[in-house]
Formats: C-alpha cells, structure tokens, sequence
C-alpha cells in the first residue's frame, strides 16, 4: 500500500527520536511491502533557523497532502527569549489549529515489565489502563485576547480561555465515543467551581450523555483528579478535559508508566490527516546526548499505523516488539537507575527492530 508521511522532527531530542522512528517505519515497509513515501518538514527552532518563523506555509501544505504526520518536538533555550508569537511552541500550536486537530488522544499503559521503574506501588499502577482525551485546538492556549499591557502604571499580562459549546461538544462526544469502545466510563475534568469556561463544559456533557446510555460518568475538579490519578490511576477508563489540564494530567500520568518519554499521542481532526507524536519536549537537558528514549515515539508510530494508516497487523506487531525489549530487560537511561546498562537511543531501536524482525512472519 502506498502512503505518504510527513515528519516534522522540530528541535531538541525531536530529531533524535524521529530518526527512530523513520528506521521502524521503513522496516515495517519492507516487511509488509509497503510503500511509505517519507517527507521531512520544518517546524518549530528549525523553521524559525532556516526561515525566520515557526510554521511556513511548506509544511500546513505538506501535512495537508499526508495521509499521516510524525512530529518529534520543539522549542529550547536558544529560541526562550523570542516573544510569545514567534516562539518555536507557536508553530505546534498553530499547526494542530490549521489541521483542526481538536482531539488529542493519550493512552497510559503499563508496561509490567517495566513496574521497578514507576515511582508508585505495584499494586497501585498493576492493571493501569486510561486514556486522557485532551480538547488541543481551544482553551488558554489560543484565547484572545492575549497580551502585555501598561494599567494604571503597571505592567500586566494577559491570557484568555474561551470555549464555545461546539468546541466543547465534539470533543466530549469523542470522549464518550471512545468509553463506549472501551470500558464504559468517562471521567469529566474541570474547575467548575470556579471557572465560567468548566460551568459550561458540565452542561455540555450531561446534555451529551443523554445519548451514551451505556457510559458511567462523572465530573471531577482537576485539582482532584491530579491527586486521584497517583492515589488511585485505576479508577480511570476515559478521561476527558480541556487543553491545559489535559496537558499537565498527561505528563503526570505518564510517570504511572514510569517515564515522561513513554507516553504516545494521536491528534486527531474529523477528517484529514492525523499528528502522531511523543507527549514529551524537545528535552534540552539531553539533547545531542544520543541517551533519548525513543519509545513514546515509536508508540505513536503504533497509533499511526493503527488509527490513520488503518494498518492494524502493523500496529500490533510494532507494539508487541516494544514490549518484548522491555521484557527482555532492555532500558534507556530513564527507564533505569543503573546508568552503565542503559542503552542509547540508536541501540533501543535497534533492539526494537530486532524484535520486529523476530516476531513477524509476512508472506
Ligand atoms: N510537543 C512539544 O513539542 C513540546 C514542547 N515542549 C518544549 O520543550 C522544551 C523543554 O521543555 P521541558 O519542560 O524541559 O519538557 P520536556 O518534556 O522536554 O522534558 C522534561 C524532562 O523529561 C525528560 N525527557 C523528556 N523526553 C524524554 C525522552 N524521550 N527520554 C528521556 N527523557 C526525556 C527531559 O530530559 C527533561 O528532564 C520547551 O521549549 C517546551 O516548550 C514541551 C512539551 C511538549
Ligand atoms: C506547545 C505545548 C502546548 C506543547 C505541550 O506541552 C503539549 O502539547 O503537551
Ligand atoms: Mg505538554
């Protein structure tokens, strides 16, 4: 089958880790004899160095004929004292807006193999399975207006979250969409209490579930939920919410699995391609360092092939060989406390391949 995939490795570790996944992605190719057509963009630092802004039109347009897209991450110090509108997270920012990826999926899974590297209890991440489903094209993110100004003598800044009904409708029917396909509870997440933006999301979803009969939902206040999510993840089948808090329950959410750099992510629109990419940063602190783990990445390569590229085999075989190295005792530095063992990115995904290589028999 012939595909077409645009990545965007963006800055930091993010070209680091879409190397990974551009070797796991041919691999898969020859195996299954398909024809991915890859084409790299720029995004992020990189487009601002070689272009002077963020997100050029090139890559709206690139992305635009994809079947699927592949972002590694951006941003970093050297690019920390631009303004705001030409920052390197602009252009991410403004990609997920011209595609209309409103819905961000992140599934938290456990890996067994890898309990020794969760801060909690074994008993308590045993059996951990959720799905954080993040509203990405709205909220304080986006909101207008969005400013510095001079009052009364003072120096302010301000930031907006705005939500309209719709936005917040199609995202909470996703949300229940996919509890139905799962276990068949969703947990709302907002500030009710305090914000107007999460008394109007409530109302949204109790009139939605009117139509999910088979859902058990409930609301939770964020501040709640970020506790509940380390006291008991369990608890938790589909969580549902908007932008920033969806962000920041992410990546706590992700030290269930035991490390920031394991968590996959699926931004997906109604229609048009889907955005694959890790949930991480561009993790200035390792950079250039060749110590980044690739999994998240090749995780979201999984969700790729499995929602987008309607290439389930594919999917399955890719995630079955990730957790195979991680059952074979195959760490990157994150993932361990002994340092000496640790591979580096290049020797993770070669162990990846490997397994690919292992485990698939394609006639
Ligand atoms: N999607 C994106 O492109 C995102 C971009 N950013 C940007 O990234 C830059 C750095 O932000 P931070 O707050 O440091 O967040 P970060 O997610 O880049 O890193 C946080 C910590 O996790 C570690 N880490 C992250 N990914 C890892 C991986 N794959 N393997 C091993 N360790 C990993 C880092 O080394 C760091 O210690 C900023 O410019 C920020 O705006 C942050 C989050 C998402
Ligand atoms: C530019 C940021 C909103 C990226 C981020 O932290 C994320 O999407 O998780
Ligand atoms: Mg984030």
């Amino acid at each position: 089958m012939r595909k077409r995939i645009a990545i965007l490795p963006g800055d930091g570790i993010g070209p680091e880790v879409c190397e990974a996944a551009t070797r796991v992605l041919t691999e898969i190719g020859r195996i299954y004899h398909h024809d991915f057509e890859i084409k790299k963009g720029l995004l992020g630092g990189a487009a601002i160095d070689a272009i002077g802004q963020p997100l050029p039109e090139e890559t709206i347009s690139l992305c635009k004929q994809s079947d699927a897209v592949l972002l590694g991450a951006v941003g970093g110090p050297k690019w920390d004292t631009l303004p705001g509108e030409q920052r390197p997270e602009k252009g991410l920012l403004g990609l997920r807006k011209a595609l209309d990826l409103f819905a961000n999926l992140r599934p938290v899974t456990i890996f067994d193999s890898l309990a020794e590297a969760s801060p909690l209890k074994d008993d308590i991440i045993e059996g951990v399975d959720l799905l954080i489903v993040r509203e990405l094209t709205g909220g304080l993110y986006f909101g207008e207006p969005r400013e510095r100004r001079n009052e009364g003598g003072q120096e302010i800044a301000i930031d907006t979250l705005v939500y309209s009904r719709a936005e917040i409708e199609r995202i909470v029917r996703r949300g229940f969409e996919l509890a139905e396909q799962r276990r068949g509870v969703l947990t709302s997440v907002d500030k009710a209490n305090v914000l107007e933006s999460s008394r109007l999301w409530r109302e949204v979803v109790d009139e939605v579930a009117k139509d999910y009969p088979n859902v058990e939902y409930s609301h939770m206040l964020v501040d709640n939920a970020a506790m509940q999510l380390v006291r008991n993840p369990k608890q938790f089948d589909v969580m549902v919410t908007e932008n920033m808090f969806g962000d920041i329950l992410s990546d706590e959410a992700s030290m269930i699995t035991g490390s920031l750099g394991m968590l996959p992510s699926a931004s997906l629109s109604e229609s048009g391609p889907g955005l694959f990419e890790p949930i991480h940063g561009s993790a200035p602190d390792i950079a250039g360092k060749g110590i980044a783990n690739p999994l998240a990445t090749l995780s979201s390569v999984a969700m790729m092939l499995a929602y987008t590229l309607q290439m389930p085999d594919e999917a399955e075989a890719l995630q079955k060989a990730i957790n195979n190295v991680l059952e074979n005792g195959y760490r990157t530095a994150d993932l361990t406390e002994n340092r000496e063992s640790a591979l580096s990115t290049v020797e993770m995904t070669d162990k990846v391949l490997e397994a690919l290589d292992k485990t698939t028999t394609v006639s």
